[in-house]
């Protein structure tokens, strides 16, 4: 029997690696002969660092750089001296988890630290980057990132633009003259995670920039920067903005990542699967056993589980699911494709209890499907 167990994290009680622990110890109870194989996954936010270190096996790597307003942070990023991989998180020193929440301010907000780690990256030697993308602070299409990789963004006479997203309108050149010699050797593959357009009604500002302490005076003022700069975009690198999918994630850094880094933007649950071999790894496989914190129908929806679930049909594997606490019904359950499921509150006294003592609610869990499956 080969089992492969491929779960989410559960936000503050198990990691991924937990997980997969506890229910490797349940199945071994029981069905000592089992291959069990071990590929946790994440989507790209909370939790993405552990997960890819897992595969990339790399070393954290601290460095000082500019945070959205300009002062010193430190930022970890990881890299792979063997595979010269680098995954760096934007939100590590671009991302609102480094503001408290009155300090929100996108539209004088820069992503300038998040190519400064790029940079860091490229002189350690970095051939492929991944870059995840999202939690940002930031509206600035991605400029403050492209300036500390040599690119000039320039306005009225020629004068230099600070690169925050309050300037966009004021661009009227970019100048692609001194950029940094060595990036277009680097393979960038960039875990978005929204697919939203840069402009418009559905684009970057209008859904996200509130979020990020944006009036709505701010909004329109931000969507114009927006919808004005996609202009000089089209202009110096032939692409049209608004036709690429997840330009709008991150304040505009998916369009950057494509223009500016020439990255390849996906999923970021397509990308860590992709790092995980994940399709090629299942083949042949009896069961998947996932798991995440909360599964209801609105995680189901583009989340890690979705994408494992796709994987699942495609080979025809089944899908058991050992979740923290479950908000869907059985009709919804098949509906998906998981084909069994159990959940830690079912056992656990409280919340509480559920929380602390996941990692042994989760090894019965997985003692009693062995035990089914048999
Ligand atoms: O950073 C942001 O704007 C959101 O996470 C969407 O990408």
């Amino acid at each position: 029997m080969k089992i492969v167990l491929a779960p989410d994290k559960f936000k503050n009680s198990l990691t991924g690696l937990q997980f997969c622990d506890a229910v490797s110890k349940g199945l071994e109870a029981v069905l000592p002969n089992a291959e069990i194989i071990t590929l946790p996954l994440a989507d790209g936010g909370d939790g993405t660092i552990e997960v890819i270190n897992y595969y990339l096996q790399g070393k954290e790597i601290q460095v000082i750089v500019n945070n959205p307003f300009f002062q010193p942070v430190q930022a970890t990023y990881l890299f792979s001296e063997k595979s010269k991989t680098a995954f760096v998180v934007m939100a590590e020193a671009s991302g609102v988890k480094l503001l408290r929440q009155e300090q929100f301010d996108c539209k004088n907000a820069t992503t300038l630290g998040t190519g400064e780690m790029i940079v860091d990256a490229i002189e350690k030697g970095a051939s492929k980057i991944i870059l995840g993308i999202g939690g940002s602070a930031t509206n600035d299409c991605g400029i403050g990132m492209a300036t500390a990789l040599g690119y000039r963004f320039l306005g009225k006479n020629n004068s230099e633009v600070n690169p925050i997203g309050e300037n966009l309108s004021k661009i009227k050149f970019i100048d692609v003259s001194n950029v940094n010699p060595k990036l277009h050797e680097i393979d960038f593959q960039v875990a978005c995670d929204v697919t939203n357009p840069l402009y418009g009604e559905h684009g970057a500002a209008s859904v996200y920039a509130a979020q990020k302490g944006a009036t709505k005076e701010d909004v329109k003022m931000l969507d114009k920067g927006l919808t004005d700069f996609s202009k000089i975009i089209e202009e110096t690198f032939n692409v049209n903005p608004q036709s690429v999918k997840g330009a709008g994630a991150a304040g505009g850094m998916g369009i950057a990542s494509k223009v500016f880094l020439k990255g390849e933007l996906m999923p970021g649950i397509e990308l860590i699967k992709k790092l995980a071999q994940f399709d090629k790894k299942i083949i042949g496989a009896d069961w998947i056993i996932t798991g995440e914190g909360k599964l209801d129908s609105q995680t189901l929806s583009g989340k890690t589980i979705q994408g494992i679930l796709s994987s699942a049909k495609a080979q025809k594997i089944k899908v058991a699911a050992f979740c923290g606490a479950i908000d869907i019904s059985e009709e919804e359950m098949f509906t998906m494709g998981i084909n069994y499921l159990d959940a830690v509150i079912k056992r656990a006294e409280s919340l509480e209890d559920a929380m602390q003592n996941g990692y042994g609610y989760v090894k019965q869990i997985a003692e009693e499907f062995a035990a089914k499956i048999k």
